[in-house]
């Protein structure tokens, strides 16, 4: 039997979430369940779908490693589209100082925040990044995510930038779980060049962004388009640039402050704009027309005790919605998947359907791969999570706990809760 060849029966439902780009507004409720669904994959990639009796008529069990998933829901492995996963060092005192009443901008300003990570990832050797970023990955796995996109931006600098995109690069290659790599060199202002933005935008453009492109290094460029880190001027030069040397571009974008990034977003084409807790109507309705996927990121407003952003708003004004997990080691230290679920579902009022489609189809439009990955589709990448329960409403409604039993990666068994190590 080839490696990758599975066949999954007897699934209470198969929620395929079918479709080959994002999904908009009322679109995104619709995940075309098929109960007592069966699918077969070959090296690694879907061959078929459907119940469980038409599948069995046409394929040989034989053939196969076969996966009774009777009495439990069949999923797309979920695509943790915005992450920041591979940092040195920890900032648990930051923490305690934001419940004490200082805010996520204050400890920046004050020269922590972003800026510390940045000094403990200079430090860091690739071995300890990659280490701690396999550990992350792993935690990752288990809660269900089969693609993972991974930001720079610890560095600030050439050869940190690089290191960070590197152990990415190594990790991919080693790790089930697939990496897309973002270039965040933009993510702070380094203290050398406070007050001279404008320049480091430059430094960036003319000494970094031109390897990272040539060397493949990132397929994202994005920026923290902020008041008091980037200018709306300044992200849109670097992005621009970006652009001419072949990235796709994304955009931290009016997380903190109403600043227009939404709106920029749109006017550049980027695939996903994130956070937007203060993007504006104007910025909404401009990134529905333009298709750009809003990335809501509702673990970091919890961590950081501010209001969520306007989910079911910008679903009603027929945006594309992805959620994510945010994963840092400042605003919000998590990987975990239940925890965005039950705060999208229990506070941005989004349908646990719609948060399904966020987390699968639409998060593998926010890294620019719905035509290969987010949904359970022939001649798309085997990636499935069964979970214990026999509906995708258990997600939500086991209150911030996994519910996932198994993970497939093209078509291989990488994580089984069942099987104790
Ligand atoms: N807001 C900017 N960047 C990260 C936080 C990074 C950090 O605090 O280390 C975010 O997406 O939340
Ligand atoms: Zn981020």
């Amino acid at each position: 039997m080839k490696k990758g060849n599975v066949l999954i029966k007897n699934a209470a439902e198969l929620v395929t979430c079918s479709g080959f780009q994002a999904k908009k507004g009322k679109e995104m409720n619709d995940l075309h369940v098929i109960p007592q669904g069966a699918v077969v994959m070959e090296e690694g990639i879907i061959k078929a779908v459907g119940t469980t009796e038409e599948i069995l008529k046409n394929y040989n069990e034989s053939d196969y490693e076969v996966i009774d998933a009777t009495g439990k829901a069949v999923l797309p492995g979920f695509v943790d589209s915005h992450t920041h996963f591979v940092f040195g060092g920890y900032r648990a005192e930051e923490f305690s100082w934001r419940l004490r009443g200082d805010s996520y901008m204050e400890i920046m300003e004050r020269g922590g925040g972003i800026i510390n990570s940045v000094r403990a990832t200079k430090e860091a050797t690739k071995e300890e990044l990659h280490r701690v970023g396999k550990k992350r990955l792993d935690s990752m796995l288990s809660f269900g995510v089969t693609t993972v996109e991974g930001k720079s931006g610890y560095g600030l600098d050439y050869d940190t930038e690089i290191k960070q995109l590197e152990v990415m690069d190594t990790l991919n290659q080693e790790h089930p779980i697939d990496i897309v790599k973002t270039f965040l060199g933009a993510h702070a202002v380094p203290k050398d060049y406070k007050g001279r933005e404008d320049e480091f935008i430059d430094y960036l453009i003319e000494q970094v962004l031109p390897t990272v492109a040539e060397r493949n290094l990132a397929e994202f460029c994005d920026i923290f388009c902020e008041k008091n880190v980037f200018s709306v001027e300044q992200s849109r030069r670097l992005l621009i640039k970006a652009k001419e040397m072949g990235m796709q571009v994304k955009l931290h974008a009016d997380e903190i402050v109403q600043l227009g990034g939404a709106e920029l977003a749109a006017e550049l084409g980027a695939v996903s704009a994130d956070h937007l807790l203060q993007a504006s109507d104007q910025g909404i309705a401009d990134m529905a027309k333009a298709g750009v996927v809003a990335t809501l990121l509702p673990a970091t407003a919890f961590s950081l005790r501010e209001h969520y952003a306007r989910g079911r708003y910008m679903i009603d004004q027929g945006c594309a919605v992805a959620l994510a997990s945010d994963l840092n080691p400042g605003s919000c230290f998590t990987e975990s998947i239940p925890l965005v679920f039950a705060l999208a579902t229990l506070y941005m009022k989004m349908s646990i359907e719609e948060a399904v489609t966020a987390l699968t189809i639409n998060g593998a439009a926010a890294v620019g791969r719905a035509d290969q990955i987010g949904s359970i589709d022939v001649g798309k990448q085997g990636d499935v999570i069964i979970l214990e329960f026999p509906s995708y409403k258990y997600i939500p409604y086991h209150i911030a706990v996994s519910t996932v039993e198994k993970v497939v990666k093209k078509g291989v068994l990488v994580f089984d809760k069942e099987v104790k190590s």
